[in-house]
């Protein structure tokens, strides 16, 4: 105290107003040290009596739990929660969260404001903030977060309830699930592959579509449905056998016929979700492909639409290895190349077979791909073991327009004509789902059963076999739901303009190919005429270069023979010229063993040298000058520098002298 009192006296503060501040320091590190400790001491009792759960938002019971919240009649307490037109879970449903919600349940019978559907709202748990609800004798402490604030996705749910063990954590997840099912049970849930985040993403929830609304020929339905259920039963079977629990089913025919209407038909009747996979998608590459087939659920469809597409850019097996797309021969390929390098897409074929059998595979889906080009594919991707199954989708049969006639326009049941005059419940129209319609929206005539056969038998007649596509007739019928005798009586009409249309489409196709290929043709021309020129350029720089470069050389040669051997040289040839003519330039060519004195054979020796230089400097006003004519200059400086030698003599005397005094 006293060592403070030293220390705390030079600003001014007496003993007493020490000891009250380190009183009040005291007391309130106390209090602090207090508050803290209880609320350890409260986290630390809350944790050993609370049982927590967590769920997350990328697995399903995120979904279930969501769902079952939004039911639950306690959020119209709730003083906080988050409104939004987005649906809670999975399947797009209504949810009817509390009474408020009751004109969005009037909504659902698709009514329409300004031409557009009304948006339907729903109630969710508000982010990070705590709700609490009494189920089953318990109250549950709810959290909403979102894991990745940062990424603006990713939400999360903590469920905390004071019990003795987690039975009634179980109790309400199972409750939630079952819930979940039961109102999905009329729905298809579809997912996208998403290739930035490489995961799965929720798509929406389609109404189941009965099998019967597709018309295919006789016992393809049949046959696909048993199969498929078949398979779905023999997890066991397939594992004694040690063969890969899967199978592949490939659709492949025309456009427009029911491919993926059969699909979606059958991911309804089985109870699946459908997994769709773009393998021309953006950013689709081996690596994401793999890592999206891993999580894959176990039971499931997994789609992959427009196999061929993919691989329009790269056919080969072998040419794919290194991952990369590789062009093929036609144009439009190439331009498709380049495309796909410069979306990221970096999938191959081996990348794609790799994704579908290889280890990281799930297991227990069905695979089902369609292609309206199955000779492109490459026979590894089609063999057994990856498409178990194959089936041809031709244009619209005879049987099938009777067919889609029948399902478009049903007859009006014999019993109940009487009574239900006026309402289009056709309930005992096997197949068909009860038209969910207000009669005033769609003033239907029911026909009764013999004319309806008779109708259809009348249309089928008239349309030609394997000539329009299915989606084709369905366009048709749908212009006339509401007509369906004049629509026999007009089919006839209907059938002479599309052939005109598809005419005119074809020649336009045509016109437009040849166009393509007239530009495509002139552009490879004017490339190839491109870099001929550009070649023969470069190939003449070239020449210019390199002859400049021997120019140089010799000049540079010429000055080191002109600096070492001028003063010897000059005199020794003046002195040969002069007294000696059979013996000249020995010294020259001191090097040379025989005597040279040939006067070709001296020409020809200086001719190298002393034509290289007047050439040299002829050239330096005149390089492109052609080399006959160099050849001239060079043999004129020739004779120019033979004539210049007796001066050069002259004008050297003391060096002549030099030599003259040096015998051999
Ligand atoms: N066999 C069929 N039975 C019933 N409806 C059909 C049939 N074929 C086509 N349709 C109708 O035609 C439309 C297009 O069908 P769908 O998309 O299934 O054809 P697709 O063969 O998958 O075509 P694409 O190869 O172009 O993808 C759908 O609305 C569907 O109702």
């Amino acid at each position: 105290m006293n060592v403070l009192s030293n220390i705390l006296s030079p600003l001014g503060m007496s003993g007493g107003a020490i000891q009250d501040t380190l009183k009040l320091v005291v007391i309130g590190g106390t209090v602090e040290t207090a508050r803290r400790a209880s609320v350890s001491a409260w986290n630390g009792f809350v944790d050993s009596f609370f049982l927590t759960a967590h769920f997350s938002e990328e697995d399903y019971p995120y979904d279930w739990l969501m769902h079952w919240l939004s039911k639950q009649p306690a959020w119209g307490r709730s003083r906080e929660f988050e409104i939004t037109t987005r649906s809670a879970g999975r399947n797009g449903m209504n949810q009817s969260t509390t009474g408020d919600l009751q004109e969005e349940e009037e909504e659902d019978d698709g009514t329409l404001v300004h031409g557009r559907r009304k948006r339907l709202v729903a109630f969710q748990p508000s982010l990070d903030t705590t709700h609490t609800i009494y189920y089953r004798g318990h109250w549950l402490r709810i959290m909403r977060t979102k894991r990745f604030p940062e990424y603006g996705h990713g939400s999360a749910l903590k469920i905390s309830v004071v019990a003795r063990n987690n039975d009634i954590l179980k109790k309400l997840v199972l409750e939630a699930k079952r819930e979940y099912e039961k109102d999905a049970e009329h729905r298809v849930h579809i997912f996208l592959a998403d290739t930035t985040y490489q995961c799965w993403r929720w798509n929406g929830a389609r109404q189941k579509r009965p099998m019967s609304s597709i018309v295919l020929q006789p016992g393809v339905k049949d046959m696909l449905l048993a199969d498929c259920k078949d398979f779905l039963c023999s997890e066991e079977w397939y594992a004694e056998r040690g063969i890969p629990f899967r199978r592949g089913y490939l659709l492949h025919g025309v456009p427009g016929s029911g491919k993926t209407s059969l699909i979606h038909s059958l991911a309804g009747e089985l109870g699946l979700d459908i997994y769709v996979v773009s393998l021309s998608s953006k950013g689709m590459s081996d690596n994401t492909l793999t890592t999206l087939m891993s999580l894959v659920p176990n039971r499931c469809i997994l789609l992959l639409e427009d196999l061929d597409a993919a691989f329009t850019r790269s056919v080969s097996r072998d040419s794919n290895s290194t991952g990369a797309p590789t062009s093929t021969t036609t144009t439009s390929s190439t331009n498709q190349t380049t495309t796909a390098e410069s979306d990221g897409s970096t999938l191959s074929l081996s990348g794609l077979l790799n994704s579908l059998d290889g280890v990281a595979a799930a297991e227990g889906r069905l695979l089902f791909a369609t292609t309206n080009h199955i000779e492109r594919l490459d026979p590894a991707l089609s063999r057994p073991g990856r498409m178990d199954v194959w089936v041809n989708f031709t244009h619209a049969t005879k049987w099938q327009a009777e067919g889609i006639f029948k399902c478009f326009f049903p007859f009006k049941p014999a019993v109940v004509a009487e009574v239900e005059k006026t309402e289009s419940t056709d309930a005992s129209q096997k197949n068909l789902p009860l038209p969910k319609r207000k009669a005033s929206t769609h003033a239907i005539p029911l026909l009764s059963e013999a004319e309806i056969s008779e109708l259809a038998k009348r249309f089928a007649a008239a349309i030609p076999e394997d000539e329009l596509s299915v989606a084709g007739l369905q366009g048709y019928l749908l212009k006339n739901k509401t007509r369906p005798r004049e629509c026999v009586d007009e089919v006839e009409e209907w059938i002479i303009s599309e052939r005109e249309t598809r005419e005119k489409l074809k020649k336009e196709k045509a016109e437009r190919e040849a166009k393509e290929k007239k530009e495509v043709e002139e552009k490879e021309k004017k490339e190839k005429e491109e870099l001929a020129a550009k070649e023969k350029e470069e190939k003449e720089a070239k020449e210019k270069l390199e002859r400049k470069e021997a120019r140089e050389r010799l000049k540079a040669k010429k000055a080191v023979v002109a600096k070492s051997d001028s003063p010897a040289t000059i005199p020794s040839t003046t002195e040969s010229t002069e007294s000696t003519p059979s013996t000249p330039a020995t010294a020259a060519t001191p090097a040379t063993d025989e005597p040279s004195t040939d006067s070709s054979s001296s020409s020809s020796e200086s001719d190298t040298t002393t034509g290289m230089e007047a050439d040299t400097e002829e050239s330096v006003t005149s390089e492109e000058e052609g080399s006959d004519k160099a050849d001239d200059t060079k043999k004129e400086k020739w004779v120019a520098v033979k004539s210049q030698t007796p001066a050069a003599a002259e004008t050297q005397p003391e060096t002549t002298t030099t030599e003259e005094a040096t015998p051999s």
